[in-house]
């Protein structure tokens, strides 16, 4: 029998998805990401969204100046695309150095996305300058169309938008972020090697009947919602694959108590307290703690482009229970995923 595994030594993670909102908000989040992670791509979905290379630049620099004394963390910035991105914009991007994807949120599928894209052809301009110049195409994969039902809007997005679009633009490098389904696991597997995915860890570890578990969760409502288990299993086959194509990226998306706790909450789970500790709980849960590094470290980071991080972190198997809340707004607290509950994996140091 092999001796289970209680600590481990990985290449220090990257977070290929990340919400860092702004002002105090930005202030509270940034500590339990950059203690974990060397860098991530940081999402434009503020208000009002990042579209242009200066806002960006501006939105850099007050992460940078966030970053806790001690610690070092890289914000990859992206942009989030219009109907009305001018392709010059993406070749200052290109050039800022500073910009490493452009997001695209179709119109109404997720949390301030009212400026994003209501049709492909309208940024079909865009699109060919992000495929000419290898600026990769972040994609919230979901129909709006009110008429699908919640839980098939990323199978029918594949259909209606995914394969068009692979067809229109073969060779643009398009990452579908934070996949929920069977769906966009097969589709990503037979995509050619410029169509990758991130997992969240949430979705790595729960199923649709955590929205339900003993009542009403709002702390477990998130876009895309969560799914079956059968998808879920899917998903761990997948991030636990070896394959490069599919990445970390916690999809971590803060929104206060009060936001979450009310008719029409919020969708969104805050997981950067724990951002690699619950995926490492998935991957030993799968057996598969061989193939966390892989995935947290190397594969992201290659597909981007980017070298791969020199320095390592450690965690060890010990159990931490995780706090009912924690500080976020003036007047409002943070509700962190598996409150009041433990997490199975620490972080040393
Ligand atoms: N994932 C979520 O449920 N919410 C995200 C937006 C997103 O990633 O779709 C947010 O910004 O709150
Ligand atoms: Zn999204
Ligand atoms: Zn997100």
């Amino acid at each position: 029998m092999k001796t289970p595994v209680t600590t481990l030594s990985i290449t220090r993670p990257d977070d290929w998805h990340l919400h860092l909102r702004d002002g105090m908000a930005l202030k509270s989040v940034l500590p339990d990401t950059a203690r974990r992670f060397a860098r991530a791509i940081v999402m434009p979905n503020l208000k009002p969204p990042v579209t242009t290379v200066a806002q960006a630049a501006a939105y850099r620099q007050r992460i940078l100046d966030a970053v806790p004394a001690g610690l070092s963390f890289q914000p990859l910035m992206t942009l989030y695309l219009t109907d009305n991105t001018p392709p010059a914009e993406i070749d200052t991007a290109r050039t800022s150095g500073i910009v490493h994807g452009v997001k695209l949120y179709p119109a109404g599928a997720t949390t301030n996305s009212d400026a994003g894209v209501t049709g492909i052809a309208k940024c079909a301009a865009a699109l060919a300058r992000m495929e000419k110049i290898g600026m990769p195409l972040l994609v919230h994969g979901e129909v709006t169309d009110p008429e699908v039902d919640v839980f098939d809007r990323e199978a029918v997005f594949i259909e209606r938008v995914m394969r068009p679009l692979q067809q229109d633009f073969p060779g643009l490098r398009v990452v579908f972020e934070h996949i929920t389904t069977t769906d966009a696991a097969d589709y990503v597997s037979a995509a050619p090697a410029n169509v990758a995915a991130t997992i969240t860890a949430h979705h790595l570890l729960l199923n649709r009947n955590a929205l339900f578990q003993g009542g009403l969760r709002p702390h477990h409502y998130c876009l895309p919602v969560l799914k079956r288990e059968a998808h879920r299993q899917a998903l761990l086959r997948c991030a636990t694959s070896g394959s490069p194509k599919f990445f970390l990226g916690t999809d971590s998306a803060p929104h206060g108590r009060r936001s979450k706790e009310i008719d029409c909450g919020c969708a969104g789970c805050y997981t950067a307290h724990a951002g690699i500790e619950l995926y490492a709980e998935a991957f030993d849960a799968a057996n598969a703690l061989d193939r966390l590094e892989g995935f947290a470290s190397f594969f992201g980071a290659d597909f981007y482009g980017l070298p791969r991080n020199a320095n390592r972190i450690a965690l060890v198997k010990q159990p931490w229970p995780v706090p009912a809340e924690q500080p976020f707004l003036a007047d409002d607290m943070l509700v962190p995923f598996r409150h009041n509950e433990t997490v199975a994996w620490s972080l040393q140091g």
